[in-house]
């Protein structure tokens, strides 16, 4: 299995706690600015971009969870990181979830953004991925973000819709299609009672890939985890809601 080392940054005090931030397939690292100010006061904030997005490489055809997970491991490694607090965001949560569950002694706090423990029946992303291959990823910028923001915010702030659909453009086919070949028909349930760290579980009120039912489930699988619902958003809810989720996150991070 070959290790894909990852474009990667740090910000925040150069000694304090390390927090690892996961992105959703199809976004950067940027999808974490709202929460860098806030984060970055007490915690040293590691971002990475997943293969094929930003610089990192994008191998090839399909990946796995294990390879992805091996990739963050090597990079953690690297950095003599014993243990570090890992936040997931959409299906970038599944790999927080990984992490947790397979190096339950590496994870010293763990967070989820409108995640899931089960990606749905109906997901449409493997069709994404495929006519992503087939076409490119123009081709499915319009469907794979419409879900992204509830309908006022894109009123409110085209500027920022229209970046991240941009920033989803520009990431390679090879590494979207590799990644939702990891997380297609994905069900991590098992998993969850293997996950030691004191868990976060943010589900957004208006999400329509993972509407809340899915935060529930996930926060009664892992042992002790809090459940919040954050009103007003959709499935980016980091960046719509970003006063409330920066609040539960500092809160269950730092304190
Ligand atoms: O597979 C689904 O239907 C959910 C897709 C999703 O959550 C994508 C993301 O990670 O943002």
């Amino acid at each position: 299995m070959a290790v894909v080392p990852l474009h990667y940054r740090f910000d925040g005090p150069r000694h304090a706690p390390v927090v690892l931030l996961l992105a959703p397939p199809g976004a950067k690292w940027t999808v974490w600015e709202p929460q860098m100010p806030e984060l970055t006061r007490e915690l040293r904030v590691l971002r990475v971009n997943h293969r094929g997005h930003g610089s990192s490489p994008a191998p090839g055809g399909g990946y796995s969870m294990d390879e992805l997970g091996a990739d963050l491991l090597a990079l953690v490694d690297e950095f003599a990181l014993e243990r570090v607090s890992v936040v997931g965001a959409g299906l970038g949560g599944m790999l927080a979830t990984w992490l947790a569950a397979t190096r339950p002694g590496r994870v010293r706090r763990l967070a989820y953004v409108a995640s899931t423990a089960r990606v749905p029946r109906a997901s449409p992303w493997p069709q994404l991925a495929a006519r992503a291959r087939r076409e490119g990823m123009a081709a499915v910028v319009d469907e794979a973000t419409r879900c992204w923001f509830t309908p006022g915010f894109g009123d409110y702030r085209p500027d920022v819709v229209k970046r991240l659909a941009e920033e989803f453009a520009g990431v390679a086919a090879a590494g979207f299609a590799g990644w939702c070949t990891a997380i297609a028909g994905l069900d991590q349930r098992l998993l969850l009672s293997r996950v030691r760290a004191p868990a976060l579980v943010v589900a957004a009120a208006h999400d329509p890939l993972l509407p809340p039912g899915h935060g529930r489930r996930l926060a009664r699988g892992i042992p002790g985890a809090r459940l919040e619902t954050v009103p007003a958003a959709a499935h980016l809810a980091g960046i719509e809601r970003a006063d409330r989720v920066n609040e539960l996150l500092t809160e269950h991070l730092v304190r």
